[in-house]
């Protein structure tokens, strides 16, 4: 391959796409020297941007795409789904169809510009659109799930197929593309999934979308590593009739090195190029004093909040439970993100005794969550089961306790409860009452290595290292991760024909 070939690629506008889009623009960059234009609207852009090296600029070109927010009757500003509700990141993800008359020109341009199209676009899979505008300049798309196999599939399932419609008086559902003992229960599903019928604004997006990318596409990638996922891989292949390529983990290769130890790690993205809030070495240096495997790790992932009612009942139980902890603490649903943090959302006296005792650390918002859970003292992560976290911590062999939020996370947690062995789901949604004393119960089951918490620490240390394994060189060695990466010319050959139809020989 030339190293003069450009690559084009469109993230959805959220920071848990924008961070694996970027890894993957490196990575793309360092084993195939082609240049990676990252395109997005002006805001985006500017959050990647803070997030660039210096080594990066030359390799990573980043693009503004105009975007107005009011003429889709979102606030003023508004280009991303951090702090928005529910309903407005509805209107967003439909906002992001207006994106494609200006990438449409943006190809246009780097084709009368190089004399030749991009090699490829790889856009987020929520932008169906994108295989049209790719094929119109006569090169290809190649779809990217930043999920994992199992979740993707469930996700692209459950929306195509809305299969919970026709369970009838039964609370359980059996989702298409998946064998029969890989069964839904109606709880696992968000409510505006469970409400949605095929005419409201979410079912409408995700059905245009999803089906427009598995039409318009010569393939898929996947944020997962074939190991870990290979019978999920086959189901997604299977469903979606695309070759999909397995090319995770995105983590810097700082965090896949293990002997860098537990000190000296300065990786984890900076949320709008601000600093966490706190900073990285208070937080090492406060994982320093406890014992090794002995901390919980608990945050919610970039976007969502538990209710007041769940915060108390967290707080209690770990107070309970007597563990230490870092908690990545925002105000809870119904609240601004941005609101100024009111005692009341703790128990009375709770942060000063946390603080005092140096039981447990409470972080406003943002962590430097790759140095936490890098750390030997951290020995299990409570999680809303996003995918960027949970390959995150396997891939440093901590188990999760799982509490699923929204999009794809129950059906990831329920993957690594039942296929994986490596989590328990503590609770799920905003709206499920869980108490103290469950809390402290999960807590002590899994961080005790003595019981259950030892097989699952044993699971996800053997799962670490096939994570880690996919990413690694030794001679003619190469991970599998690394090999579907060099293997990406497979997407040349399947290059539009002069009818502007891809040539799929797959
Ligand atoms: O205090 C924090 C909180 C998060 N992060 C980072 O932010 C990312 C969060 O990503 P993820 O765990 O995937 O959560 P979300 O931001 O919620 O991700 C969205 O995107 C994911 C990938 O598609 C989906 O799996 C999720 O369901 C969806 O909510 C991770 O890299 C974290 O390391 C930090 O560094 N510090």
């Amino acid at each position: 391959m030339g190293s003069k070939e450009q690559i084009v690629m469109l993230p959805m506008m959220a920071h848990g796409h924008l961070i694996p889009f970027l890894a993957l623009a490196r990575q793309i960059h360092q084993r195939t020297g082609f240049t990676i234009t990252i395109a997005s609207t002006p805001l985006n852009i500017k959050y990647l941007s803070s997030t660039l090296n210096s080594s990066d600029k030359p390799n990573i070109r980043l693009v503004d795409l105009p975007f107005c927010s009011a003429d889709h009757g979102l606030p003023p500003g508004c280009e991303n789904t951090e702090n928005l509700p529910l309903d407005q990141i509805g209107k967003l993800f439909g906002a992001s169809q207006s994106l494609k008359s200006p990438v449409h020109d943006l190809l246009s341009d780097m084709v009368a510009r190089e004399g030749k199209p991009p090699l490829c676009v790889i856009s987020d899979v929520f932008f169906g659109w994108a295989g049209g505008v790719a094929k119109s300049v006569g090169t290809v798309n190649l779809g990217f799930s930043t999920g994992g196999a199992y979740g993707t599939l469930a996700y692209v399932s459950v929306w195509l197929n809305l299969p919970h419609r026709q369970a009838g008086n039964s609370d359980e559902f059996h989702m298409p593309g998946f064998p029969d003992r890989c069964r839904l229960h109606i709880s696992q599903l968000h409510p505006y999934l469970r409400n949605a019928d095929g005419t409201d604004i979410w079912s409408r997006f995700f059905q245009t979308q999803i089906s427009l990318s598995m039409q318009d596409s010569v393939g898929w990638l996947c944020n997962t590593v074939q190991e870990i996922e290979s019978e999920a891989v086959e189901w997604l292949n299977n469903y979606i009739k695309l070759p999909v390529a397995c090319i995770g983990p995105l983590l810097p290769p700082a965090v896949l090195n293990k002997d860098t130890g537990s000190s000296g790690l300065r990786i984890s993205i900076q949320r709008n190029g601000k600093q966490p809030g706190i900073s990285t070495e208070t937080c090492l240096e406060w994982l320093q004093l406890q014992s090794p495997g002995s901390v919980l790790y608990i945050s919610f992932g970039s976007q969502n909040s538990i209710s007041p009612r769940q915060m108390m009942e967290l707080a209690t139980g770990l107070e309970d439970s007597a563990r230490p902890f870092v908690w990545v603490i925002r105000p809870p649903v119904g609240f601004d993100r941005k609101a100024e943090f009111r005692p009341e959302w703790l128990p009375d006296g709770f942060e000063e005794r946390m603080r005092r005792s140096k039981r447990g650390l409470l972080v406003r918002d943002w962590a430097p969550q790759l140095e936490i859970l890098s750390h030997k003292s951290t020995g299990a992560f409570l999680s809303h089961c996003g995918w960027n976290s949970v390959m995150e911590s396997l891939s440093q062999g901590v188990p999760i306790i799982g509490w699923p939020l929204a999009a794809e996370q129950a059906y990831n947690s329920k993957m690594l409860v039942e296929e994986m062995g490596v989590c328990v789901e503590l609770t799920r949604g905003v709206e499920s009452k869980i108490d103290a004393k469950e809390v402290k119960e999960v807590i002590e089951g899994v961080m005790d290595k003595s019981g259950r918490g030892g097989d699952m620490k044993k699971k996800a240390v053997k799962i670490g290292e096939q994570i880690r394994a996919a990413v690694r060189e030794e001679g003619d060695q190469k991970g599998s991760s690394l090999k579907a990466i060099d293997d990406l010319e497979f997407v040349t050959v399947n290059r539009p024909n002069k009818n502007g139809a891809p040539q799929c020989d797959c």
